[in-house]
């Protein structure tokens, strides 16, 4: 039977649990970040981010969100360090935003929402395949950048010129020759936890890796991001908004800080 959940009253964030009872897991994803009860780890190792343009392959609408995907055939576009062992390649990025400045983000920081979060998800190549890493605790490493109300952003107005072909769900198109580095801040201070992925099948298989600083969007860029559809050609077109997971339960877990 296919799953078929969304951000709505009758399928959102409190009735996955129905089809995917891990939703009540030990560690699930996004949470809110209280950056005073982090730890900070001195033993974290700056983050190694790789990444070859040349790797960027198409851009899709989902029906949840839109993706870039890259080819992930070879260790050409990687995270590395951190709090990470090993390479993980990067598979794709996509966004999560809201239908007012106010709210989009998916992790919080003291509360504070943003109203847009941009998620880097990277496998570990210790697995064959993506879909295998998908399901091992150590599979996944995803870097979360919040995205906050300024100046327009023109590297993201490259991703965001791309939307126009693909305002419906299955909509695709190529989109080559993307430097994922230039969507982030000049400093990588992070903050690490153990996590799962935010929308179904909410695998916990992510290691989070959540930066401290934002990058900038401006008011008409996320006027572009709320133009997509959630809805396929043909149907009544319902607009892809508040498509994020608000945050779950801590359960204990600890929270560090790459800085102090
Ligand atoms: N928000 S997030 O960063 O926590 C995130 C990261 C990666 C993936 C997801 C969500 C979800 C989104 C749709 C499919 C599913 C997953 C996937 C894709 C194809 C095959 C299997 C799986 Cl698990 N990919
Ligand atoms: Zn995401």
């Amino acid at each position: 039977m296919s799953h078929s959940w969304g951000y709505g009253p009758h399928d959102g964030p409190e009735t996955w649990a129905k089809s995917f009872p891990i939703a009540d897991g030990p560690r699930q994803s996004p949470i809110d970040i209280v950056p005073t009860q982090a730890q900070h780890d001195p033993a974290l190792k700056q983050l190694k981010l790789k990444y070859d343009p040349a790797t960027a392959k198409s851009i899709l609408n989902n029906g949840h969100s839109f993706q870039v995907d890259f080819a992930d055939d070879e260790d050409n576009s990687t995270l590395s360090g951190g709090p990470i062992t090993g390479i993980y390649r990067l598979r794709q990025f996509h966004f999560h935003w809201g239908s007012s400045d106010d709210k989009g983000s998916e992790h919080t920081i003291a509360g504070t929402k943003f109203p847009c979060e941009l998620h880097l998800v990277h496998w570990n190549t210790k697995y064959p395949s993506f879909g295998e890493a998908a399901s091992q605790p150590d599979g996944l490493a995803v870097v979360g950048v919040f995205l906050k109300i300024g100046a327009a952003n023109p590297s993201l107005q490259k991703v965001l010129d791309a939307l126009d072909d693909i305002q419906a769900k299955g909509q695709q198109t190529t989109f080559p020759n993307f430097d994922p580095k230039t969507l982030l801040p000049g400093a990588l201070d992070f903050w690490t936890y153990d996590g799962s992925l935010t929308t179904p099948p909410l695998l916990e298989s992510v290691t989070w890796i959540v930066l401290k600083d934002p990058i900038s969007v401006s008011p008409a860029q996320m006027a572009k991001f709320r133009s997509l559809l959630f809805t396929p050609e043909g149907e009544p077109p319902c607009c892809m908004v508040d498509n994020y997971r608000p945050p779950q339960p801590l359960k204990g877990r600890k929270v560090c800080a790459s800085f102090k």
